[in-house]
């Protein structure tokens, strides 16, 4: 079966590999509304729209750290807003050769006679929507697919339709010249060992790629999204070699060389820890065909958003802040991190059990 090679195919290939270059990484600010409030709220400041856009501003107009990144993941609603200058925030992040991608799907719903397993909603209109992003500059776009540990989970169903889902949300951005961010998420909620989650990664993502060459997408086109291999919240904590040898295994018996980048999700871990296991990773002797790297949203923004606290006067130290973690990161991607980038806040657990985005 042959992979898709509409008019928008070389462009794919080329937004993809840029990407993926190697130091830099992606800021997911996708937050929808809901989850961006429970970020505000942990900082007292009211989920309204100008609070929504001071905090992106802060963020994408911070001197110096767009260097570390090649894409921006925004909400719709981002998509669209401008800095208080007026200028849009697209136009912001292209003058800094940084590609503006956009959240399309609309979260989960649960699947009927499932112990709280979910599918992504998002379908409707897609095709309509991803015209319409891509002319408003968005060149990439995200799609996250749930998947929990459980005494009988990830269940075939949940597995199959979020495979299905994520593989028909692929193959609908690239008709719309939109290289899509393939997101499945196994969270870490459980008392499981990391062999568990090995086993449980692996499998998700054959499913995954046996559905993208169903459905005839083009993998150069387009980047994965997935969890780090950690045993689970309840158990034990083990060292970020061990997290990278195993995460590195997972994908490599997984992921075809043809995909540019793998760009993880921070799912809960602290900044530090974050980066610490990207590093790892990177630095392992292996040979690894795809560019390793982040598309962390909590773990790139956290010590920002606690140093600004929505006042004025701390926008300058919490940008800081933001340009120290960029920078950490895309010294992690090229395995060279020797750790210390923010001090304690930067060590604080982000995890909450049982955690609703
Ligand atoms: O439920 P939402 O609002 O889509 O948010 C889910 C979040 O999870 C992510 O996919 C990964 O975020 P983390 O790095 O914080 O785990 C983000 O891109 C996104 O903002």
């Amino acid at each position: 079966m042959s992979a898709f090679v509409g008019k928008y195919a070389e462009e794919l290939i080329k937004n993809a590999k840029y990407i993926a270059t190697p130091g830099k990484g992606i800021l997911a600010a996708d937050e929808s509304t809901g989850t961006i409030g429970k970020r505000l709220a942990s900082i007292n400041v009211e989920n309204i729209e100008t609070n929504r856009r001071e905090l992106r501003e802060l963020l994408f107009t911070s001197p110096n750290a767009l260097a570390y990144l090649s894409g921006v993941i925004l909400f719709e609603e981002t998509l669209y807003q401008k800095t208080s200058d007026g200028k849009p925030f697209v136009e912001v992040l292209e003058e800094n050769n940084v590609i503006p991608g956009i959240k399309v799907d609309k979260g989960t719903v649960d699947i009927a006679g499932t112990k709280g397993e979910t599918t992504t909603q998002g379908f409707d209109s897609l095709g309509a929507r991803c015209q319409q992003y891509y002319k408003a500059g968005a060149r990439f776009a995200k799609w996250r697919a749930v998947l929990k540990i459980g005494p009988n989970e990830p269940s075939e169903l949940a597995i199959q339709q979020n495979a299905q889902g994520l593989a028909r949300y692929a193959i609908i951005c690239q008709e719309n010249g939109l290289v899509p961010i393939v997101e499945p998420e196994v969270l870490t909620d459980g008392n499981h060992d990391i062999n568990k989650c090995a086993a449980v990664t692996e499998t998700v993502l054959a499913a995954v790629y046996k559905a993208l060459n169903d459905h005839h997408v083009l993998l150069e086109g387009t980047l994965l999204k997935p969890n780090m291999v950690t045993p689970g919240s309840d158990s034990p904590k083990v060292a970020a070699e061990v997290i990278a040898e195993y995460t590195v295994t997972a994908l490599r018996r997984t992921v075809p060389p043809a995909v540019p980048g793998i760009v993880f999700l921070s799912g809960g871990q602290s900044e530090e820890e974050a980066t610490l296991n990207l590093n790892a990773m990177n630095k392992l002797d292996v040979v690894k065909p795809w560019t390793l790297s982040f598309s962390f949203g909590r773990a790139l923004q956290q010590s920002t958003l606690k140093t600004w606290g929505g006042k004025k006067e701390n926008v300058k130290a919490a940008q800081e802040a933001f340009l120290a973690r960029c920078k950490a990161n895309s010294v992690a991607t090229l395995g060279k991190y020797t750790g210390g980038s923010g001090g304690a806040l930067a060590s604080e657990s982000l995890y909450v059990k049982g955690y609703k985005y």
